[in-house]
C-alpha cells in the first residue's frame, strides 16, 4: 500500500502479467565477471530476454530506497522507469560498481544525472518506442475528459443514470494548444487535426517548418494559453518548465479552458490548479501524471469532481512496454560492453562509425596521458594542459571529445582514486582544477586517418626526466597511431619511435658507443627482459635510448642503471 492506495506488485499491468516476487533472481548471481543488471520495475519480457543473454538478471521491484541502496553495490547497471528515484544516495551506495542506469522510457527526472555523471555512471535513455503510446493517452484524456467518461462510468456504476448532468463539450473547430512540440507533442497534434481541432502549439526548440508540415502554428507561450480552448501539455520537467502553470498563468488562460497533462506533474502547480478549478477559470483538468505518484489519495485534486485521473499510464500499453524493453536492454547491453550509446543522456553520443575510427587513437590518447603525468615531478600540481591535434581532415570532422576525455583519465587516474571514463571525464577535470585547452592543427598528411598524431603539454610544472621539456618549457610529448598500435614519436625535443605498451626506461645519455650494451647487460643480469630498444639522437651530441621491460625492475637494478657513466638521466616509466 502507498499513501493508502492499493498497488500491484509490479509495475502497471499487461494481460499477460503475473504476480512477481518482490525480489526474482532470474539466473544465480555469481561472483564472476558476467555483469549483474537489477531491474526495479517491470519491463516487457523481450527485454528481458536480451538482458538474460548477456548477464545475471535481477528483477525486484517496490523496493524501497533504502532497499535499492542496500542491493546496488552488488549491479554493474540498473533499469528503471518513472517509479524509481535514482538518487545521489543509490550512486553513493553502488562503491562506483554501477555503470549504466537504462531509463525504460523517456523523462529522466527521476534520476539525479548530476550525481550520475560525478559517478561516471552512464545514463541512457528510450526515448521513442512508447511516444505513440503516450499521444494516444492524451487522446483518450482529450476526448474522455470533453464528454466525462470517468464521471459518467462511475456514477452508472453507482446506480444513477444523470444524462443531463454530464453533458459534454464538442472537440472540431476547438483551439487545442500543444505545449512542447516533440516527439509525442506532434503526434497529439497530428492525431487532434485528424479530430478537426485547430491545434497551435508552443515550443520555444522546435523547427517552425517541421510544425508548418503538420499544419500547426508554432506561437509565444502567453498567445498558446490565452487563446487556447484545451492546452495539452508535452515538454519535459526541467527547471524552467516546473510549475509553469501557476496562479499568474492560470489567471491569463480563456475562463472555462481544459487541461490534459500527459507530461509531468512538475510542470503544474497543483494548489494553484485546484484554485483555477474552483473558480472555473479551468473548466476540467485530465492528468495521467503528478509531482508526487501516487498522489496523496484524499487530495483535493485526486476528489476533484471535474479532474479525471489515470495513474501514470500513457507508456504502458503492451506495444509500447515491449518496445521500451528492447531499446533499453539493448542500449544497456552496449553500455556495458563499452559501446557508446545512441540514447546516452549524459555523455557526448559518439556515432558507431566514428567511435570504431577511433578507437587505436583513444587508446594513444589515454597513454600519452598516463606517460605525460608520471614526467611531473611529484606527479601533482597540474592545472594546465594543452592538446594538440595534428590533422589532415576538416576541424569539422574530427570530434575530439572522446580522445580529450581519454587523456584526462590517463593523466588523472594515475594520480588520484577517481574513476575516469567519457561521462565524468570534464567533470573530474573542472573539479580538480585542470584545465584542458586543444588544438587542431592542419597537415599535410592523408585525410584517410583521423588524426596525424598527438601532442600533450603540461605546462609550469617541474619535470623529472628534463629531456621531456621543450624549448618553450613544457612538458611536451608526441605519439602517433603505426601500424594500429600507440607510438611515442617525441618528448621535449627528441624524436622517438617507441611502442607504447608495458613498461619504459627512459635514459638521456651522451651519444657515444656501448651504451646499449652496458644498459641491457644490467637488465640481463638481473633477470629483466627487454621487449624492445629505441634510440633518438639530437644535434648537441645527445642521445634518447628507450628500453620496454617487461617487468618493472626493482629499484637496485635502477639505481645500477642511474650509475652508469655518461647516462645524465632516466626514468621508469609504466604504461
Ligand atoms: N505519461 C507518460 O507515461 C509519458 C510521459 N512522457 C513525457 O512526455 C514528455 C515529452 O516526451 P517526448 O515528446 O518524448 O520528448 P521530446 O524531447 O521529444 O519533446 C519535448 C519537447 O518539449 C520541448 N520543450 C522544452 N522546454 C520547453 C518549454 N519550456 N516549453 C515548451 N516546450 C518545451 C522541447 O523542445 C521538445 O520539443 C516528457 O516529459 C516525457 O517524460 C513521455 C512518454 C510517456
Ligand atoms: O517515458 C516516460 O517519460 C514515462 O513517463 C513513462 O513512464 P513509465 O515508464 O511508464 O513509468
Amino acid at each position: 500500500m502507498k499513501r493508502g492506495y492499493e498497488t500491484e506488485t509490479s509495475g502497471p499491468a499487461d494481460s499477460s502479467e503475473t504476480s512477481v516476487s518482490k525480489s526474482q533472481n532470474l539466473k544465480p548471481t555469481s561472483s564472476d565477471s558476467t555483469p549483474t543488471i537489477l531491474v526495479s520495475e517491470k519491463l516487457g519480457e523481450a527485454g528481458l530476454q536480451v538482458l538474460r543473454g548477456f548477464g545475471n538478471l535481477e528483477c525486484a521491484y517496490n523496493l524501497s530506497p533504502e532497499e535499492l541502496c542496500a542491493k546496488i553495490s552488488t549491479c554493474d547497471a540498473l533499469i528503471v522507469r518513472s517509479g524509481t528515484k535514482v538518487t545521489r544516495q543509490v550512486f553513493e551506495a553502488a562503491k562506483g560498481r554501477l555503470k549504466v542506469v537504462g531509463r525504460a522510457g523517456v523523462g529522466i527526472d527521476n534520476v539525479d544525472l548530476q550525481a550520475a555523471t560525478e559517478f561516471g555512471c552512464l545514463v541512457v535513455n528510450a526515448p521513442t518506442a512508447n511516444t505513440v503510446a503516450a499521444a494516444e493517452h492524451g487522446i483518450a484524456l482529450l476526448t474522455a475528459m470533453s464528454r466525462n467518461v470517468a464521471q459518467a462510468d462511475a456514477s452508472i456504476k453507482a446506480g444513477k443514470w444523470l444524462r443531463n448532468k454530464y453533458v459534454g463539450v464538442s472537440l472540431v473547430g476547438k483551439t487545442l494548444a500543444v505545449m512542447g512540440f516533440g516527439k509525442v507533442g506532434s503526434e497529439v497534434a497530428r492525431r487532434a487535426k485528424g479530430l478537426g481541432m485547430n491545434v497551435i502549439s508552443h515550443d520555444p526548440y522546435a523547427p517552425a517548418d517541421r510544425a508548418r508540415a503538420v499544419g500547426v502554428d508554432l506561437v509565444s507561450f502567453e498567445q498558446a494559453i490565452a487563446t487556447a480552448d484545451f492546452i495539452s501539455l508535452h515538454m519535459p520537467l526541467t527547471p524552467a518548465t516546473s510549475k509553469v502553470f501557476n496562479d499568474e498563468t492560470f489567471a491569463k488562460m480563456k475562463k472555462g479552458v481544459r487541461i490534459i497533462n500527459v507530461a509531468r506533474g512538475g510542470v503544474i502547480d497543483e494548489d494553484a490548479l485546484v484554485r483555477a478549478l474552483d473558480s472555473g477559470v479551468v473548466a476540467q483538468a485530465a492528468l495521467d501524471v503528478f509531482t508526487e505518484e501516487p498522489p496523496t489519495k484524499d487530495s483535493k485534486l485526486v476528489q476533484h469532481e471535474n479532474v479525471t485521473l489515470t495513474p501514470h499510464l500513457g507508456a504502458s500499453t503492451k506495444e509500447a512496454q515491449e518496445g521500451v524493453a528492447i531499446e533499453i536492454a539493448e542500449a544497456v547491453v552496449g553500455a556495458l560492453k563499452g559501446e557508446l550509446s545512441a540514447t546516452a543522456v549524459n555523455a557526448p553520443m559518439v556515432p558507431p562509425e566514428v567511435l570504431s575510427e577511433l578507437s587505436p587513437y583513444v587508446v594513444l590518447a589515454e597513454k600519452l596521458g598516463k606517460l605525460a603525468v608520471q614526467l611531473v615531478a611529484g606527479g601533482s600540481g597540474i592545472t594546465s594542459v594543452r592538446v594538440v591535434y595534428k590533422s589532415a581532415r576538416d576541424p569539422d570532422d574530427l570530434d575530439t571529445r572522446l580522445l580529450r576525455a581519454m587523456i584526462t583519465k590517463g593523466i588523472i587516474e594515475p594520480i588520484s582514486a577517481s574513476f575516469i571514463n567519457l561521462v565524468n571525464a570534464d567533470f573530474v577535470a573542472k573539479q580538480k582544477g585542470l584545465r584542458i585547452s586543444e588544438e587542431r592543427v592542419a597537415v599535410d598528411s592523408s585525410p584517410e586517418f583521423p588524426v596525424d598524431s598527438i601532442q600533450v603539454q603540461i605546462s609550469n610544472v617541474g619535470s623529472k626526466f628534463a629531456s621531456s621539456v621543450s624549448e618553450s618549457g613544457s612538458i611536451s610529448i608526441e605519439g602517433k597511431v603505426k601500424y594500429g598500435e600507440p607510438h611515442l614519436t617525441c618528448l621535449g625535443s627528441f624524436g622517438v619511435d617507441v611502442s607504447l605498451e608495458g613498461n619504459l626506461i627512459l635514459c638521456r645519455q651522451v651519444d657515444q658507443p656501448g651504451m646499449i650494451g652496458q644498459v641491457g647487460n644490467i637488465l640481463g643480469n638481473d633477470n629483466v627482459n627487454v621487449s624492445f630498444m629505441s634510440v633518438g639522437r639530437t644535434v648537441q651530441k645527445k642521445a634518447l635510448m628507450a628500453i620496454g621491460v617487461d617487468e618493472e625492475p626493482n629499484k637496485r637494478t635502477l639505481e645500477k642503471i642511474g650509475k652508469v657513466p655518461d647516462i645524465e638521466e632516466f626514468v621508469f616509466l609504466n604504461l
